[in-house]
């Protein structure tokens, strides 16, 4: 069965901002944060703030409120809701952190609708800490790609999810993103897939500045509502197209049909 998989990056695509900055901000770090930041790696220097909230008492349960209160588009919410009830497979991909994103996504009603969720890992220690680490620690195995940071090559994620199809299914990617991280990844969309980037940032200029090496579809997007009127009305037409070749040229299909031939892919190791 035929099936459409959306992935998400999500600081400044699914939430407004960005999860760290927010936290950073908001929790009174911005003066310790900007002394370290040319000295440790982006991971371990958030590491390094959950631990100075520690030493300061701040439970993780205050962060997660912090992180509630993050701006979510109520537009990009209902699109979430709207694809995942449509069939689509939804997945996260993303250098922020499993803590902060599951947190907001919770909050919001919308972690159900995702399968996986690939960032880096965080979880609260034995002491009450929040600890955040790399998803690769490049140190032991640098990922060589030159166009991504050290701890995460979004390209190698897309390449693991095209490769854990099951033989013969037929998938179509949709890619939402807006950061020069997402670039990767774009560049290794297919030309049946479609890319969608946040316009005037990072993704958009990359993609713009030569989009000759792009396969994939590009519908940019800047504002909540344009980012749910555009990925339905692609969710509509990928599935329309889907339900006609799928059919005998006899056989009649209307978008309704079209989304009951709409399947979430069964889970897979990745
Ligand atoms: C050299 C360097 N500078 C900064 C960062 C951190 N960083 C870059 S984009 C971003 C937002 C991630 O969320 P999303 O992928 O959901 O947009 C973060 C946290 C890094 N990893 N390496
Ligand atoms: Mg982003």
């Amino acid at each position: 069965m035929a099936g459409i998989v959306v992935i998400f990056d999500f600081d400044r695509t699914i939430i407004d901002g960005d999860s760290d900055s927010w936290v950073v901000t908001e929790m009174g770090l911005s003066d310790l944060f900007h002394r370290l930041r040319s000295t440790l790696p982006w991971n371990s220097l958030m590491d390094r703030m959950m631990e100075e909230l520690h030493f300061l008492g701040r439970t993780a349960e205050e962060i997660a409120e912090c992180l509630k209160r993050t701006p979510l588009h109520p537009r990009i919410a209902a699109a979430i809701k709207s694809a995942y009830a449509l069939g689509c497979d939804l997945r996260i991909l993303s250098d922020a952190n499993r803590f902060f994103i599951e947190k907001i996504l919770e909050h919001h009603g919308l972690l159900g609708c995702f399968s996986k969720i690939y960032t880096n890992p965080s979880f609260v220690d034995e002491e009450a800490r929040l600890r955040i680490f790399p998803y690769r620690d490049s140190a032991l195995s640098p990922h060589g790609c030159i166009l991504c940071p050290s701890n995460l090559c979004k390209g190698l994620v897309l390449d693991l999810i095209y490769g854990s199809a099951p033989e013969g299914e037929r998938r179509t990617f949709i890619y939402l993103g807006d950061g020069r991280g997402d670039y990767c990844p774009t560049l290794k969309l297919q030309d049946s897939d479609y890319v969608m980037p946040r316009k005037d940032y990072p993704l958009w200029d990359r993609i713009s500045s030569d989009p000759a090496l792009v396969k994939a579809e590009v519908h940019e997007w800047s504002t909540g509502e344009e980012l749910e009127k555009i990925l339905l009305h692609l969710i509509d037409t990928i599935s329309t197209e889907q339900s006609i070749s799928g059919s005998n040229s006899s056989s009649q299909s209307n978008s309704s049909d079209c989304k009951l031939h709409m399947s979430v892919s069964s889970p897979e190791a990745f």
